[in-house]
């Protein structure tokens, strides 16, 4: 008897261990649908049960137990909403700390706290693209979800301390509290300075300690030579269609900014990928879908097919193919050199044409490449960060992922362009070929710098800050020591000797400088040497 009594206590201290590591949190809130919170445990078996149906690949689970419920919309009012809200909230795990902290496709798990600089950093980067682009400043969420006023205090309480502010003292809630109301005001009221260096459109404020502006080397001029509709996506207007005719079947992933499942048109029995856009400025789905709109005929450029919303719960969904794709970083342990230069080569043609059009991707990493290896087929996927580039245009620096950030992004040189794409295009062979995937992996924005300084050397970075009158913040003068250029050779495992040959090297090397002006364009990348032994084929 004592015994079954200790074997209930031990399953009961188990189960609220993993409840706690496992991060059971509030209710996570979408439009006026949220559910309330669960005990402890229902949250753990939730998290576990929507984890062992979480792979990437549900094509068999069509009409199986994996049938969710009905149509996007065909059912009862809020579906969508209901049925992003039933995924949510089962996977309370630290996936959705990131998520709701805004950490971007973050693949480290935070601590049960938000005091880490990352989440303010990422809390700030969201209100500093406000600020940095405040003539885009949002007043439409509120409208767009049609949130009551209740709703509304609590994801202002959600986004204030995050879905584990209950695990802060009072004093940390209200440390969080105060910084968060700073960020606020700051984008409220932002400091006049900081608008005249951001401003997105003034040529004039350009700071004065710049020495040179930073221009492309290639398609400088191809909005400007378009008419004014061609890149104004804030006077785009969206076609909603009805959501009635699809059908979603389970998730198959998650973004910053969206939930994605794999569903089918009922009418074509297509399989498709939905992406549930959550509550995201209007400007920013306006912009997505006006690019991809602009670049629906380019190769290897993810198609959009369709935008639908729920007419009542106003939720917005972006639909696409499904690819069925492989991960990339687990394809490169049984590709052939020649199947890694077509696949490269193939990223390059949706790269190089995305650049004639005019726009910039602006987070290429692996995640959103999809490689689909059984068709021989790649798709660019995610434009949600996409901008059409303008010479004279000042650019919000916090975009694309961490560890494939170029230089430029890292010392806030705003007047970026097309080039940053071919820096992540660098990072992303580098992983490939060194078999080190994140190649530079730095631990937060200034590390990154140091990451790549000590592989590229100080001297190059000092040429390159020098050239353009940048300068680094303080804590990067106190990191960054004279590092040497590091030979490639030294980076190369043994193993794989037959894709990181000399050719492969020389072309690394070629993408990843620190001087945008100095690195390959996407047609010069297509041109070098290391593709002829593909084109001959
Ligand atoms: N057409 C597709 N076929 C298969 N999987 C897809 C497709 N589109 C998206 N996905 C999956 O969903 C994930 C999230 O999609 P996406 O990157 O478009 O969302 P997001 O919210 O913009 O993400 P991010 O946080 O990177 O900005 C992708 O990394 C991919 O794994």
């Amino acid at each position: 008897m004592a015994n079954s009594f200790q074997i209930i206590f031990l399953v009961y201290l188990i189960c609220v261990y993993f409840a706690i590591a496992y991060g059971y949190s509030p209710p996570y809130y979408y439009g006026s649908n949220y559910l309330f919170a669960l005990p402890p445990i229902i949250g753990y078996i939730g998290g576990i049960a929507v984890r062992s149906n979480g792979g990437q690949t549900h094509r068999h689970s069509r009409g199986g137990h994996g049938h969710r419920s009905g149509g996007v919309g065909s059912a009862s009012k809020g579906d969508v909403a209901a049925e992003l809200q039933s995924h949510s909230d089962n996977e309370l795990n630290l996936d959705d700390i990131n998520n709701e902290l805004g950490c971007y496709n973050c693949t480290h798990k935070h601590p049960k706290t938000i005091n880490s600089d990352d989440h303010y950093e990422s809390i700030s980067s969201g209100i500093g693209g406000t600020l940095i682009q405040s003539d885009h400043e949002d007043k439409e969420i509120p409208e767009f979800l049609e949130l009551s006023p209740e709703d509304r205090r609590k994801q202002e309480d959600l986004e204030m301390y995050g879905p584990q502010h209950r695990f802060l003292t009072p004093s940390q809630q209200s440390a969080a509290h105060k910084r968060y109301k700073n960020q606020i005001d700051q984008a409220q009221n932002p400091d006049p300075n900081l608008l005249n260096i951001y401003s997105p459109k003034l040529e004039k404020e350009f700071p004065s300690k710049r020495v040179l502006r930073n221009q492309a080397k290639v398609y400088a001029d191809v909005n400007s030579n378009q008419p004014l509709e061609y890149s104004d996506y804030e006077s785009y207007k969206i076609t909603w269609n009805p959501v009635d005719r699809y059908e979603i079947i389970n998730k198959i992933g998650r973004g910053k900014y969206s939930e994605v499942f794999f569903g089918i048109n009922a009418d074509t029995e297509d399989d498709v990928v939905i992406k549930i856009l959550k509550p995201i400025q209007k400007f920013k789905m306006q912009r997505e879908i006006k690019i991809l709109e602009t670049i629906k005929d380019g190769p290897n450029v993810i198609t959009l097919l369709d935008t639908i919303r729920d007419p009542d719960s106003k939720i917005c969904s972006l639909v696409f193919p499904f690819v069925n794709k492989t991960d990339v970083r687990e394809l490169i342990n049984y590709l052939t050199d020649d199947d890694l230069k077509y696949y490269m080569y193939e990223l390059l043609r949706a790269i190089e044409y995305t650049h004639s059009r005019g726009v910039m991707h602006r987070d290429i990493k692996p995640q959103n490449i999809a490689i689909d290896h059984v068709n021989r087929k790649l798709y660019l996927l995610d434009w949600g960060l996409a901008e059409y580039y303008h010479p004279t245009k000042n650019y919000n620096v916090k975009v694309a992922s961490r560890h494939y950030k170029p230089p430029e992004l890292l010392v806030n040189m705003f007047d970026y362009d097309y080039s940053l794409d071919m820096w992540s295009l660098g990072c992303f062979f580098a992983g490939m070929i060194l078999d080190r995937d994140p190649f530079f992996n730095g631990q937060d924005n200034n590390d990154q710098l140091l990451q790549i300084t000590k592989v590229l050397g100080t001297d190059e970075l000092l040429r390159y800050l020098d050239k353009y009158g940048l300068e680094l913040n303080e804590e990067q003068e106190s990191m960054i020591k004279q590092y040497s250029k590091k030979n490639w050779d030294r980076y190369i495992p043994y193993e794989n000797d037959d894709i990181a040959h000399p050719l492969a090297i020389d072309f690394l090397d070629k993408l990843l400088k620190f001087d945008p002006q100095e690195r390959l364009t996407a047609k010069e990348a297509m041109n070098h040497p290391y593709f002829d032994s593909l084109k001959k084929k």
